[in-house]
């Protein structure tokens, strides 16, 4: 069967996620790249801002300009700041454009609650309605359905994965649920701030926005859907001196008496079919640089018969199944292609 390409532009094409989505959509069979955006450097180069793309992404940066954009594309990335894309993902979908917005923007259905945790103004709730929350291994069907994804979060991302089968099969008691997460400091994007300044980062280890974290109500969104029922959830945010990666490790008290053997099964039933979710044997518990550069989420269990409690281990690299790799996962199921397709990279190692 002959695909014809489809036309993609990035807005935010200077940022980390931006700079992802270029490199993993150059190499996707069905796409091509036909704008890059930006709102600060428009009519220079890709390569001038980052030049490891030298002589590979020729394109000159593009300004922000919707009827142009809708001339030129059929889907859009938006790889932008959260209180910016609230503002551009509208325009984008009434010029008739699909659109797969990184931000936390629209992935929050409760409007109060968005401006509770991200302290700015919500969308408009017509837009908020349109949107389908993209985890892909769990929304798929919806996603396939849709014209607009609310990309999720890093930190949500793995934590989801790792959760979701165990909650929805009633094997822990969703009171208990802690999630300890630690992120590379790419997870703050290219912009610099006092949290990633390098002598302030480097050979330390540190917590940050401890019970203010805006994925909370994320998690917490998403966990409550699975279950049926109200999740809270304690979560810790700490940032690792390297640059790519998140491992979140969680805990929580079992309802039975589970083995990690139990726990394996169900996870590989629950995951069969989904190239990107792998289930590690018992006892092999995922380190980040085990998934770095790739679209793959690790998970590995440890059951604490004396306790009765799990510790789950779940990791990705959050610019890829964290960002970029996922965003491109939802754009293949939303168009019915594999949804492998241009995200089969094995990770980097050493
Ligand atoms: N880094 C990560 O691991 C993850 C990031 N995300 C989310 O993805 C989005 C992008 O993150 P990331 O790439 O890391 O961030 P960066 O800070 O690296 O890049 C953001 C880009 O947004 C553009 N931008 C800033 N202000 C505006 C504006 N007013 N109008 C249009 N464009 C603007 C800037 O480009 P320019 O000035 O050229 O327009 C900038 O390069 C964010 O919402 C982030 O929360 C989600 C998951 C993981
Ligand atoms: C290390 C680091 O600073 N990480 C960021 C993740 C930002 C992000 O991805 O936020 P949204 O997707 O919700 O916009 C943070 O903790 O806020």
């Amino acid at each position: 069967m002959t695909i014809t390409k489809i036309r993609a532009a990035i807005v935010g094409s200077t940022g980390y996620g931006g700079v992802e989505l270029i490199r993993f959509l150059l190499e996707h069979p069905n796409v091509e790249i036909t704008s890059v955006i930006s709102s600060s450097s428009s009519g220079e180069r890709v390569a001038a801002g980052y030049p490891h793309l030298n002589e590979i992404m020729t394109q000159n940066l593009d300004g922000i300009d919707i009827a142009q954009i809708a001339g030129n594309a059929d889907v859009v990335f938006t790889a932008t700041p959260s209180g910016v894309s609230s503002k551009l993902v509208p325009q984008l979908l009434d010029a008739g454009l699909k659109v797969i917005d990184l931000s936390g923007d629209f992935r929050l259905k409760s409007s109060s609650s968005y401006e509770q945790w991200y302290k700015k103004e919500a969308p408009q709730p017509e837009y908020l309605e349109q949107a389908v929350y993209g985890l892909s291994e769990i929304y798929g069907e919806e996603v396939a359905r849709k014209t607009f994804i609310a990309n999720p979060g890093c930190y949500p991302t793995a934590t989801l994965l790792g959760l979701i089968p165990l909650l929805s099969a009633g094997w822990i008691d969703h009171r208990t649920i802690i999630i300890d997460a630690k992120s590379g400091v790419s997870g703050a994007g290219r912009g610099t701030s006092l949290l990633i300044h390098y002598s302030e980062m480097n050979e330390n280890f540190k917590a940050y926005k401890v019970n203010r974290h805006q994925h909370i109500p994320e998690i917490e969104q998403t966990l409550s859907e699975a279950l049926g029922e109200d999740v809270t959830v304690t979560f810790t945010t700490h940032l690792v001196p390297m640059t790519r990666g998140i491992m979140t490790t969680m805990y929580a008290t079992l309802t039975g008496a589970y083995t990690e053997e139990d726990l394996i099964q169900l996870y590989r039933q629950y995951y069969e079919g989904r190239p990107f979710v792998r289930i590690r044997d018992a006892g092999g518990w995922p380190a980040t640089k085990e998934v770095y550069g790739s679209n793959y989420c690790d998970i590995g269990f440890a059951v604490d018969q004396r306790t009765g409690r799990v510790t789950i281990i779940s990791v990705i690299d959050n610019l890829v199944k964290g960002a970029a790799g996922q965003a491109i996962q939802n754009l293949n199921l939303m168009m019915g292609w594999d949804e492998s397709v241009g995200l089969t990279r094995t990770p980097v190692y050493p």
